[in-house]
């Protein structure tokens, strides 16, 4: 048996520069991975097929589970005529804009490789996973990046200063398919990439904070009231930087200390059903 660990990422930052004209939007984003993390176990069955099993109800079992894809083209792709039984212990909540399935996809092209030695790099592995979504190739190496083309092309960062990340996820179902599509390039506020990567370089927690920025959140916040109320609540309880992640419909505060954050979490508790404090991953 084979185990991998699958962490959640938070958007830092999350810029559009243009529509392209594969019908992806060109991005520019800083992401990290946090202390938030399924965990996945990998073996060989006899039968040439992919099991895909896990207690969460709301992880689909079949072809539209993205472990499932990742472990099926690799199975093609290097054709190995055995069977693979995935178990996913999820922790990550579904559909939240933390990439919990393109992490699990990640995962499960590291573990299969490992799996079957078939000997690929993690850059290998990271094209590969770009077939499967934009946000799988940062998956797969994890860690700190910023992120170009339509979430591919990885530049590695130093990770954030060490702090507490208190995130809350409403019961609000989000399509980034649908937020994407409601991106007007001419009215938005762009995050200054460049500045939020300088206050990596120099660790500098507050400045961090302060070039947070995702111009999907404006959409979502207009299509649930909720993601809003949840941003301001967190601002109000003493969040040093508060952010919506991806398309949503999640939303993170970044927090120096201890007793605030647990301020800051013991605040959402009971206005939202998903509430998670947890660090960032060095
Ligand atoms: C919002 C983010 O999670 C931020 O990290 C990603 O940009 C989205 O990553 P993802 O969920 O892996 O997205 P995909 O499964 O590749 O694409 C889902 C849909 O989002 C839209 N999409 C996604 C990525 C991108 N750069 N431009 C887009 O317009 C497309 O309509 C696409 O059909
Ligand atoms: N391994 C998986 N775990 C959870 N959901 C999965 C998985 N594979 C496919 N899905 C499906 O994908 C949908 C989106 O779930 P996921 O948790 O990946 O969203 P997300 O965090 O918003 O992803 P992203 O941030 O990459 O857009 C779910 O509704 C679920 O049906």
């Amino acid at each position: 048996m084979i185990y991998e660990k699958a962490p959640a990422k938070i958007n830092l930052t999350l810029d559009v520069l243009h529509k392209r004209d594969d019908g992806y939007h060109e991005v520019e984003m800083v992401m990290t991975t946090i202390d938030l993390a399924d965990r996945l176990s990998f073996e060989i069955i006899n039968g040439n097929r992919v099991e895909i099993a896990s207690e969460n109800r709301f992880v689909p079992n079949d072809k539209r589970n993205l472990a499932y894809q990742a472990a099926t083209l690799l199975k093609e792709r290097f054709n190995i005529q055995k069977g693979i039984r995935i178990f996913l212990d999820k922790h990550i909540p579904v559909a939240a804009g933390l990439a919990g399935g393109s992490s699990d996809a990640a995962a499960t092209l590291r573990g299969v490789n490992r799996l079957f030695d078939l000997g690929l790099s993690l850059e290998d592995l990271q094209e590969i996973g770009a077939e499967i979504g934009s946000d799988v190739p940062f998956c797969v190496m994890g860690g700190t990046a910023i992120a170009k083309g339509r979430g591919e092309k990885l530049t590695h960062l130093p990770s954030p200063p060490p702090c507490w990340v208190v995130l809350a996820k409403p019961d609000v179902g989000v399509s980034t398919k649908d937020v994407y599509g409601k991106v007007n390039l001419q009215n938005m506020t762009h995050p200054n990439n460049e500045a939020l990567v300088q206050s990596l370089k120099k660790q500098d927690f507050y400045n961090m904070c302060q070039q947070l920025g995702n111009v999907l959140e404006p959409i979502t916040m207009d299509m649930h009231s909720r993601v809003r109320q949840i941003k301001e609540r967190m601002q109000k309880t003493g969040a040093d930087g508060v952010l919506m992640s991806g398309s949503g419909p999640t939303v993170f505060a970044l927090v120096s200390r201890k007793e605030k954050a647990d301020r800051v979490y013991n605040s959402l508790r009971g206005f939202c059903s998903n509430v998670y404090s947890v660090r960032m991953l060095r």
